[in-house]
């Protein structure tokens, strides 16, 4: 299986992931492709595909064992171990991040924020540290981080970037509107709500078209 998959692909996973984890313990034990793109209101040629991609657990008229399905699916994308993470930017969206327990699902475990206004250090109400930028090295070398959430103003952001990738960080979950220049090596992951905005209006534009 290793095969490259398709962003594509990977956005889908977690949607099937999100579905069979929604259903019920005694859901029947089995479910097929059919029955699953049916739930999700998706092309089952598609789902189809996408399963065999990550699961050789299917059968023919039997469909795919539900519980290994769900191991086998969040095996494939990693959440069966925890990255841990670092947050920069302790403001609004930083600190609802920091609170937000659902990442753990997803292998996902932020250690700690840093901003660089003092006045905001101390615990969050999470319970998750808010350091201060001078403590950024020590954190990031003694637990070996790789990962690193942007949610400090987008005129900050490169500066802060480039800080991280000194201090170690590969990946980048950008939620700053605003590019990134990075090294191949460093993966950027933008999350810009102007873009997702755009195809929402222009979808919704054309429906309102047809009325
Ligand atoms: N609030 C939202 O709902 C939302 C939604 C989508 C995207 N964003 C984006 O997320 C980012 C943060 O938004 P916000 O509303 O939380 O802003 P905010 O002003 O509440 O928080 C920004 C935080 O970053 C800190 N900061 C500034 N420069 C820094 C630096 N160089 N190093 C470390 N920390 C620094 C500030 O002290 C502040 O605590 C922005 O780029 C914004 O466009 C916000």
């Amino acid at each position: 299986m290793a095969q490259k998959i398709s962003n594509s692909v990977l956005k889908r996973l977690p949607v099937y992931l999100s579905y069979l984890k929604s259903l019920p313990e005694d859901a029947p034990e089995n479910i097929s492709a059919t029955t699953l793109a049916a739930a999700l209101n998706m092309g089952e040629v598609q789902v189809r595909k996408d399963l065999a991609l990550v699961s050789d657990g299917g059968r023919p008229k039997i469909g795919y064992q539900r519980l290994g399905l769900v191991e086998d699916i969040e095996q494939f994308l990693g959440y069966d171990n925890t990255n841990d993470a670092v947050l920069i930017g302790a403001g609004k969206l930083g600190r609802a991040l920091l609170g937000y327990s659902g990442f753990s699902e997803y292998g996902l475990n932020i250690v700690a924020a840093f901003d660089s206004d003092a006045s905001v250090a101390g615990t969050d109400a999470s319970g998750k540290p808010v350091l201060p930028l001078s403590a950024l090295e020590d954190l990031c070398s003694r637990r070996k981080i790789l990962i690193g959430i942007l949610t400090v103003p987008a005129a900050a952001a490169q500066g802060v970037c480039d800080l991280l990738i000194r201090n170690g960080i590969k990946a980048i979950w950008n939620f700053a509107p605003t590019h990134l220049d990075v090294p191949p090596q460093i993966l950027v992951q933008n999350e810009n709500m102007a873009t997702s905005l755009a195809v929402l209006s222009k979808h919704l534009s054309a429906q309102m078209k047809g009325y």
